[in-house]
């Protein structure tokens, strides 16, 4: 049995209870054409982002995350729409948007001849904080991430998961109203991985409004308030994680990994089908059935490991933009 579509969600990071009236971010409409490609890689984008919220972008490749993060920030003029930062129009005044906006982009700043500490101190700084909080600041941060045994390393010789992390402390040292961060556990080792979740959920908590742009949709699910699933530059669905697998619910899935897979129990259907894995939805009713199903294959050496879990954000998401997806690998 495959999943049933995905129900009519309301657009992205509106409101829930009205509670967040007036939105940090607000995009409407948004269309990003590039010169010399016919299709648009933002197709009519619209979503805010509220203070005090973390809000997710998810897509994978090519689904016009980083288009429309420049976008915001002005470093691209969009083809037509509306970008409001604050109150202030984006796209008619760029540099006024810019000063309530802190962005960590998917590419490093260059930090050489500094330490992960200096860089911090140094943005803090120029940001325009007070040298005795700033460096309370940096400390907090610095901790919180564990970096204390890099802090005082040359740059040069930090890993590429120090300096991910440098650069998201340098992004939040100093408060901003609206928050942007692209991919920014790209190299960042689980441990501290999961530090830097609670660091993001922290800065939300501080009054920023967070704008999320990841992959890992599975630790996502977590972090996250509300959701934006883009594909192909359009909006696939949005919503909290709660209403984007509220249609799931009452649904199984079950992984199985082996490279001599089985055929499956009659009236299944893998959703996801790779060399070495399926993944199945299973109704409910059928779990008994299906574990001693997957524990006989196991017995026959047709199935490495298997697992039986509530359908969860990663299902809802490559049920909406494809198995796939290099995202969800
Ligand atoms: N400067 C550019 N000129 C022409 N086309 C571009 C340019 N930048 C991006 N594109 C195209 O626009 C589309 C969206 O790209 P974009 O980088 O915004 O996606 P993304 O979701 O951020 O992807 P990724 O996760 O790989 O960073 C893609 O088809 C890409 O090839």
């Amino acid at each position: 049995m495959s999943p049933s579509p995905p129900p009519q969600l309301e657009l992205a990071g509106r409101a829930p209870s009205g509670a967040h009236r007036n939105p940090v971010l607000s995009i409407e409409g948004l269309v990003k054409r590039y010169r010399g490609k016919s299709v648009a890689a933002n197709d009519d984008i619209s979503l805010t982002a509220h203070a005090g919220r973390v809000l997710g972008v998810l897509g994978h490749n090519g689904a016009g995350k980083t288009t429309m993060v420049n976008q915001i920030v002005g470093l691209l003029k969009p083809t037509s729409g509306s970008i409001t930062v604050g109150g202030v129009d984006a796209i008619a005044h760029p540099a006024r948007a810019r000063e309530i906006v802190a962005v960590q982009a998917q590419a490093n700043v260059p930090i050489t001849g500094l330490t992960p500490r200096k860089a911090v101190e140094l943005v803090g700084r120029i940001r325009g904080g007070e040298p005795g909080a700033v460096r309370r600041r940096t400390d907090e941060l610095l901790e919180a991430l564990d970096l204390g045994p890099w802090a005082d390393t040359p740059a040069e010789k930090i890993s590429g998961g120090v300096a991910r992390l440098t650069a998201f402390c340098m992004t939040v040292v100093q408060p901003a109203a609206l928050v942007i961060l692209d991919e920014p556990t790209n190299d960042v080792d689980p441990a501290r991985r999961r530090l830097l979740w609670d660091a993001i959920r922290d800065t939300a908590s501080g009054g920023a409004a967070v704008l999320l742009v990841t992959h890992n949709v599975r630790e996502a699910e977590r972090t996250v308030d509300d959701l934006v699933v883009l594909d192909s530059g359009r909006v696939l669905a949005a919503g909290s994680p709660a209403q984007l697998t509220a249609h799931l619910r009452g649904e199984l899935f079950l992984e199985l990994d082996g490279v001599n897979l089985p055929e499956l129990p009659t009236g299944l259907r893998a959703s996801v089908s790779r060399p070495a894995q399926r993944i199945v939805p299973v109704p409910a009713e059928r779990g008994a059935e299906v574990v001693a199903w997957a524990q006989a294959a196991v017995g026959r050496g047709q199935v490495e490991r298997f697992s039986l879990t509530p359908a969860s954000l990663e299902d809802a998401y490559l049920e909406l933009v494809g198995a796939g997806s290099e995202a969800a690998a």
